[in-house]
Parts: structure tokens; C-alpha cells; sequence
């Protein structure tokens, strides 16, 4: 079979999950490429429809074993008709669990077709100088192999002559999904130091609003996701880890999760 379009959505607050895409993209090579970006809460206003001559590629950051919950209840609008979909998440070198299973899952229900899934290692969001965890991945080596997932995508789609249920795959994970130990409580984890010349970019990149723009000390902790968008993009350094639970579980995981992983493909 033949695709009209490609569709590529993500929800990526430090930037990993959209190099894989980009990278997934790169290899799938189809002149007519619809971006959607659902990162910034304007974004998410917009709904998706698809169709079965498009190609659709949707990924997400693994949140605690999961999908984020905020990209879960933007794709629970999504309209789409027996939509050709590859099913990416990318995660920070501890474990995926459930993430992609549960994405599968979703797509399904909004009426996609899986006909491809895999997980990738980008650098742990709580990942810094301190506490290094997965540092400076997707690596050369990464995109490569998302180049080469989009290659292996485009075989598969001309070799089928047309989509239904049995061109769909499996992924690993178990029903019913993981439920996170604790719901991440709100936790005051950002210090900001005087470096901070309220340059307004960490509000601009923060993926719920939750900073304000004439304040950047202001924080809602009730909105806050913990992506840590707002430490990574700020220009003068001026947001840090505050000593406390949070640093705790990023120590945790750059002690133990320092073992390369490589990325995974379902077909
Ligand atoms: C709240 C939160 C929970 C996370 N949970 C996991 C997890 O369960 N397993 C894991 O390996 N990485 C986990 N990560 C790391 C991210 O999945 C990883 O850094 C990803 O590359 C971030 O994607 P992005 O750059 O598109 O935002 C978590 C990150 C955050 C912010």
C-alpha cells in the first residue's frame, strides 16, 4: 500500500523524544509532513484526525512506567480511521514497563492501526552535572537506529497491499498497567539563584504553565510535572535541584541505571 502523508506527534518537554522522531522521519523520507508538537498547552487545544492513507508516528516520554498523563488525555481525542501508527517512547535508561503497551493500547482505541513500536534512551530529565544519567542521548548511534526504524516502517507498509487488524503488533508490558507507587506529591525541588535574569524563557518552554511570566520564581506546584524543562533550558543556569527527595531519586538513578540500553523494535 501507498500513504499520502506522514504525521508526526509528539509530546517532548526536554527535547529527546522529538530528535527521535525527527530522526524516525529522516528515514521514512515522505515529501508531505504534518508536524504536531502537543508539548506547550496551546498546542493540545488542537485536535487530530487522520485517516488510512496517512502514516501516523506518535511519541511520548516514559513517565513512571507510563504514558505522561497529560499526552494520554490529548490522545484520547484523537479521531483517526484504521491510521497506519508507530508507537514510540522514549525513556531514561531505568525502564519503559508499561509505557509503550499502554500507547498501543490508546491508539487502538482512537482507531489507528499499530503496525510498528519501539523504545529509545534519551538523557533522564533529572539527568545533570551532579546526578548524570543517560547524559547527551539519543547519542549519533540512537538516531541512527531511529533513521533506520523509519527505513524498516517504509518496507513494511509497501509490502502490505492493504491495513487491517492482523498487520498489528505486540509490545511488551503487562495489564493492568503499573500504578505509579506514590503520585509524584507536589514538591518545592527547583532553587533559583541570582543568575536569574527573568529572561521569561523557562514559562515559554514550561509544558503546563505552571511558571509565570513576570515572575519565573513563581512556581504552581500543583501544575508542575517535574519534567525539568525549565532547569535544562534556562540560560543562565539559574535553576538547580533543591537538596531534598527529588535530588534523593536522581541520585538513585544515576547510581543505578548507568548501564547502557540500546533501542527496541516491534514489527
Ligand atoms: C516525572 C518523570 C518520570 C520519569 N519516569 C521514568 C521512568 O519510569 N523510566 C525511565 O527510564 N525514565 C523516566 N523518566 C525520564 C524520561 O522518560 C526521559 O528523560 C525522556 O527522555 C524525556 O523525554 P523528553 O526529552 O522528550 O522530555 C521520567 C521523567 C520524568 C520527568
Amino acid at each position: 500500500m501507498k500513504i499520502k502523508s506522514l504525521k508526526l506527534v509528539y509530546f517532548s518537554p526536554t527535547g529527546t523524544t522529538r530528535r527521535i522522531i525527527e530522526g524516525i522521519a529522516r528515514g521514512i523520507n515522505q515529501s508531505d509532513v504534518e508536524l504536531v508538537d502537543i508539548t506547550r498547552p496551546e498546542t493540545r487545544k488542537q485536535q487530530l484526525q487522520t485517516s488510512e492513507d496517512e502514516l501516523l508516528v506518535i511519541g511520548v516520554p516514559v513517565y513512571s512506567g507510563r504514558v505522561p498523563s497529560i499526552a494520554i488525555d490529548w490522545i484520547h481525542k484523537i479521531k483517526a480511521h484504521n491510521t497506519p501508527t508507530v508507537c514510540i517512547v522514549v525513556y531514561g535508561n531505568r525502564e519503559y514497563e508499561d509505557a509503550l503497551l499502554e500507547l498501543k493500547d490508546t491508539m487502538i482505541k482512537q482507531g489507528c492501526i499499530p503496525i510498528a513500536g519501539a523504545a529509545y534512551v534519551g538523557e533522564h530529565s533529572f539527568s545533570n552535572a551532579e546526578t548524570p544519567i543517560a547524559v547527551a542521548r539519543p547519542d549519533a548511534a540512537d538516531l541512527n537506529m531511529a533513521e533506520l526504524l523509519g527505513q524498516k516502517v517504509i518496507e513494511k507498509i509497501l509490502s502490505i497491499s492493504s491495513i487491517d487488524h492482523n498487520s498489528s503488533i505486540t509490545v511488551p508490558g503487562n495489564h493492568p498497567y503499573k500504578i505509579p507507587k506514590a503520585k509524584i506529591s507536589p514538591v518545592d525541588f527547583i532553587a533559583i539563584n541570582d543568575n536569574c535574569s527573568q529572561c521569561g524563557i523557562c514559562a515559554q518552554v514550561c509544558p503546563v504553565g505552571a511558571i509565570d511570566y513576570k515572575n519565573s520564581t513563581m512556581i504552581d506546584k500543583e501544575k508542575c510535572l517535574h519534567c525539568c524543562a525549565c532547569i535544562k533550558r534556562c540560560p543562565e543556569n539559574a535553576r538547580t535541584v533543591k537538596t531534598g527527595t527529588f535530588k534523593d531519586v536522581a541520585i538513585w538513578l544515576s547510581q543505578t541505571c548507568q548501564k547502557r540500553k540500546e533501542p527496541e523494535f516491534f514489527f
